[in-house]
């Protein structure tokens, strides 16, 4: 051990594979939050992975596109709204282990956009309080930054 190591509790588990046989997926995805402080969720549709799950809108980073790029094409393709990448405040990410591939998620808070978010590819949104998210199905990747989000908000 080196003189300036510092012992702490032990590290709590974390669904990690470090064996480096998972593909790598990128995605971006948005916790949107609207003047009374509630945050939007997207129920994933039928027919796709995790069909039924609540999530935060966004989707897989594109070959040759910066985060906030594929950020702005995934929410006008799934909401109708614009943002302009500046209001995309970076605030956490995910990287965890699923059994088929390793997610690598930044999440952004945003707080301004033009239009009215529709649910052009979600079976539902909800705008929905900080606390009362854990009253919705998640993915596992999303469980840590939704604590997060309810210590900021
Ligand atoms: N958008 C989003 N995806 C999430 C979250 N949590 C989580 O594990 N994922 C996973 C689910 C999917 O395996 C992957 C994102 O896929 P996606 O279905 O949203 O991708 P996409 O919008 O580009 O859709 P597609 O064109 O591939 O059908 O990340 C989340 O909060 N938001
Ligand atoms: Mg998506």
């Amino acid at each position: 051990m080196t003189e300036n190591a510092h012992q702490s509790a032990p590290c709590p588990p974390r669904p990690i594979n470090v064996s480096g046989n998972l593909p790598i997926i990128h995605v971006v995805a948005a916790a949107l939050v609207d003047s009374d402080g509630r945050v939007l969720i997207a129920q994933r549709p039928e027919g796709k992975a995790m069909a039924g799950l609540w999530e935060f809108p966004g989707g897989k980073v594109e070959a040759g596109e910066i985060p906030e790029m594929a950020l702005r094409r995934e929410l006008y393709e799934e909401l109708g709204i614009d943002v302009c990448v500046s209001c995309m405040q970076p605030f956490s990410f995910a990287s965890h282990s699923y059994d088929r591939f390793h997610l690598v998620m930044p999440l952004f808070v945003i707080r301004n956009w033009d239009g009215l978010v529709r649910p052009l590819e979600a079976a539902a949104l909800k705008w929905v309080r900080p606390m009362r998210l854990g009253d919705y199905p998640m993915p596992a990747a999303d469980l840590p930054l939704v604590s997060m989000l309810q210590d900021l908000l």
